[in-house]
């Protein structure tokens, strides 16, 4: 095995080879068989490696669809098998053939490791692949930081992904905080969806994230409802697994009761945890749903066990705690599910999640177009207005075949990538936030208009009452005005008739 890319020091695949072991014996299987040589798939040396394989081919879209019989006899079609040059050809070979291909085209896996701060996210990835993937003292001061490797062993390869979540849950506001999480998922989906439409798909970027690790502060208070929140948003769109961190910090009896709590919240909220542990499947993993949620214990520590041996783990007062010991803690049954029993599960559930996801986006773009018609949100050429109006169908978009590809055309990425950010929940909120405050405000101030022009009229009827008066004042000084001057009047006039009766008197005397 080597390694390449990323920062895996070349001489710890080993131990990363032990941890695949299934992978790499898978792979020698292929080599022999395509050298010509049969080699009867359950017929290999390795237990383990037959066991893996059984499932892994048992296994599609996340349910069971035979478990040992081979292909063959379900459909009855033996006759049809034939043997050629000592190969065998027919049916039979089908899971075979397309061993061979998942070994050719080697297997994509990005695991994303989510839950709040300080719970151990690191110090488990490393034990997980045996190595220093993530340098936990140059720790990248960003909410999504991506790791990539590639594990190369016997013509296949495994391309891994983790995507750590640093300083989860340490902001102010964390209202809001799981969507970083959530944004990087669908994005990446997006990414892939709109790097299928290009003509040269050989280059293509696959960063979807098959996995989920949610790491539970270990306590026996519950879950924290930022918790809660996150892992339904991400149960959504990945395969979800809820971990107690740092197990070792419990009791086995508090451990139990914590584990019976977390399923019972987890039931409560409908949250939908991955779906392979689901009691439809082998008596193996079932047994494996009783230890959900894991419980783990990570170290980058070696310590000596009871036997003298030289192990991962922890050291206390009371005793050590070995992580890869399953008495002590689900370490080990949580590398064999993610990195082994259920590698395939993982890459085929994204597959479907990921198609539904694909048709639903290219219904969004039909009906995006079809607003073009009655909007003006996006700016189209009259050619494309033209085309829209007479040449498609929107009541019945299956109709118009191959023309839909004109829609997905004019509805870019970029116009897709705006949508995106109009329906981010976070977005339509705090525009419903400021929209409520802007009219919070608004309100105010016409309130305080109201008042203002309320005591403009208290004040304008006040004025009003005053001129009336002073003009009923006014008046009656104009009344007062008249009487005196008619009283005046009267007195010239009775004294002007008095002075011309006495000159008349003085006229009668000189006669
Ligand atoms: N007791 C105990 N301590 C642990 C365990 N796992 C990790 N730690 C310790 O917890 C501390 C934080 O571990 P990290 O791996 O850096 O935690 P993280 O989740 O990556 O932290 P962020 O990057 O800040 O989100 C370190 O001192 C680890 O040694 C565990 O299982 N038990």
């Amino acid at each position: 095995m080597k390694s390449k890319e990323g920062r895996l020091p070349t001489d710890c695949p080993v131990e990363f080879s032990q941890i695949i072991t299934g992978f790499s014996e898978e792979a020698k299987v292929h080599k022999q068989s395509s050298q010509g040589k049969h080699v009867d798939q359950y017929q290999t040396k390795s237990p383990k490696s037959r066991s893996i394989r059984q499932r892994s081919s048992s296994f599609v879209n996340g349910k069971c669809k035979s478990k040992e019989t081979p292909l063959s006899e379900n459909y009855g079609v033996d006759e049809m098998n034939s043997k050629l040059d000592g190969r065998n050809i027919g049916i039979r070979n089908l899971p075979h053939q397309r061993e061979l291909l998942n070994a050719k085209n080697g297997i994509h896996f990005t695991v994303m490791v989510a839950g709040q701060s300080g719970l151990g996210k690191t110090t488990f990835i490393n034990s997980l692949f045996a190595t220093s993937l993530i340098n936990d003292n140059i720790k990248e001061n960003r909410p999504i930081v991506r790791y990539k490797n590639i594990i190369e062993g016997d013509g296949t390869h495994l391309r891994f992904g983790v995507i750590d979540t640093p300083g989860f849950g340490n902001d102010m506001d964390n209202a809001f905080t799981w969507r970083t999480m959530v944004n990087y998922i669908d994005e990446e989906i997006r990414s892939y969806i709109f790097q299928e439409e290009q003509p040269d798909r050989t280059k293509m970027i696959d960063d979807r994230v098959h996995c989920c690790l949610y790491f539970l502060k270990p306590s026996n208070k519950g879950i924290d409802a930022l918790d809660v929140l996150t892992m339904k948003e991400l149960a959504r769109r990945v395969n979800l697994i809820p971990i107690i961190a740092k197990a070792d910090l419990l009791t086995k009896h508090e451990l139990s009761i914590f584990k019976m709590e977390i399923r019972e919240i987890i039931r409560v909220q409908n949250i939908s945890v991955c779906c392979f542990f689901d009691n439809n499947i082998l008596d193996a993993t079932k047994d494996i749903f009783q230890k959900f949620p894991f419980s783990i214990i990570a170290s980058k520590e070696y310590v000596l066990n009871k036997k003298g041996e030289k192990v991962k783990g922890r050291e206390y007062k009371w005793g050590t705690v070995e992580i890869e010991n399953e008495k002590h803690c689900d370490f080990k049954i949580l590398q064999k599910i993610l990195l082994d029993w259920h590698l395939i599960d993982f890459v085929e559930s994204t597959e479907d999640y990921y198609e539904k996801c694909r048709s639903e986006m290219l219904r969004t773009r039909l009906l995006k177009a079809r607003d073009c018609l009655t909007t003006n949100t996006v700016e189209i050429t009259d050619e494309q207005r033209k085309f829209l109006q007479e040449e498609m169908n929107f009541e019945d978009i299956e109709e118009n075949k191959l023309k839909n590809y004109k829609c997905y055309e004019i509805i870019n990425k970029v116009i897709m990538d705006k949508v995106a950010t109009e329906w981010d929940p976070e977005f339509i909120t705090r525009q419903l936030e400021a929209k409520k405050r802007f009219n919070d405000i608004s309100n105010q101030e016409i309130l305080k208009i109201k008042e203002w022009k309320k005591s403009l009229f208290m004040k304008q009827e006040n004025f009003n009452q005053e001129i009336e008066e002073l003009n009923h004042n006014l008046e009656n000084l104009q009344l007062e005005c008249q009487d005196l001057e008619y009283r005046l009047l009267m007195d010239k006039s009775s004294n002007h008739h008095s002075t011309d009766s006495a000159t008349l008197v003085n006229v009668h005397i000189k006669r």
